[in-house]
């Protein structure tokens, strides 16, 4: 089976969390933010060879943080798509083309184990890459310049792109080369792999997988974890539950 490389963007700034330390090293749960995401993706996928972007000047971080055996730190870029695309070209020299890659914000740390798996296999299945994503449940307004309602949006087949977003290392790179050649501002892999025509899977995955953006959205993620750990109690807990 091919190999399995996770790019984790984990280079921003967090300007709309308005905290002068990055979302990605606030307090969550008893660790930071970048974690519990990467402890998250661990339990899915232990075996698998991690990319992190990191900024370059970046003096929060700690290796502690990172349970891979199998990791490489890469510097981020400007932009989201930039980090992931210094990630893919730091490792191109050791994927083979069809080896699968997913990419995970870091700032999604409530993320599901069997959600990852499901689109793991999707990605493996699918030639056109897959995401998770979930269906848009409210209607939806569009706004006018004065905050006034402008109209209502047809939002039948509208989706919210989640991550982890994925497709084979040569489509993946491919697509993001052609894209950023052409000037497309891409925020998803899904965005890349489109422009080469591509049409990826929407996978639908929990709308709780919540990336925290804005200062309510800790509080939030905090309660997620808390309600998904109370279900799905970690195996220690449950035996000494049971005896
Ligand atoms: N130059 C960048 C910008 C963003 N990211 C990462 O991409 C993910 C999604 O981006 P977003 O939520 O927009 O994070 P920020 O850019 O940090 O937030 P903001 O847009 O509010 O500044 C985050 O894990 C972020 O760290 C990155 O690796 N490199
Ligand atoms: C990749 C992403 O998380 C999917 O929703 C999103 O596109 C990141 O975009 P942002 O504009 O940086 O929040």
């Amino acid at each position: 089976m091919s190999r399995l490389w996770l790019i984790v963007p984990a280079a921003g700034v967090g300007r709309r969390m308005q905290s002068e330390c990055p979302k990605q090293y606030l307090p969550l749960a008893g660790r930071t933010v970048l974690a519990q995401t990467l402890a998250r993706l661990h339990a899915a996928f232990p075996a698998a060879t991690l990319c992190l972007c990191l900024a370059r000047d970046d003096a929060r971080f700690d290796a502690s943080m990172v349970p891979f055996a199998d990791w490489r730190r890469i510097d981020g870029g400007a932009e989201r798509a930039d980090s992931v695309v210094a990630a893919l070209a730091a490792v191109a020299s050791e994927a083979a083309d069809d080896d699968a890659v997913l990419v995970h914000d870091a700032a999604r740390p409530c993320v599901a184990t069997d959600d990852l798996i499901r689109l793991l296999a999707a990605v493996r299945e699918v030639p056109d890459g897959a995401l998770l994503a979930a269906p848009v449940a409210d209607t939806m307004k569009r706004a006018a310049a004065d905050g006034r309602v402008a109209g209502t949006e047809l939002r039948d087949g509208l989706w919210h792109a989640l991550t982890p977003q994925g497709a084979c290392f040569g489509l993946l790179r491919e697509a993001y080369r052609t894209a950023l050649a052409q000037g497309v501002a891409l925020t998803d892999e899904s965005s890349a792999l489109e422009t080469m025509g591509r049409a990826p899977r929407l996978v639908a995955g929990r709308r709780n997988n919540l990336k925290i953006t804005q200062p309510d959205d800790l509080a939030l993620a905090e309660q997620i974890l808390a309600a998904q750990v109370s279900r799905n109690p970690p195996l220690a807990a449950q035996h000494k539950a049971s005896t």
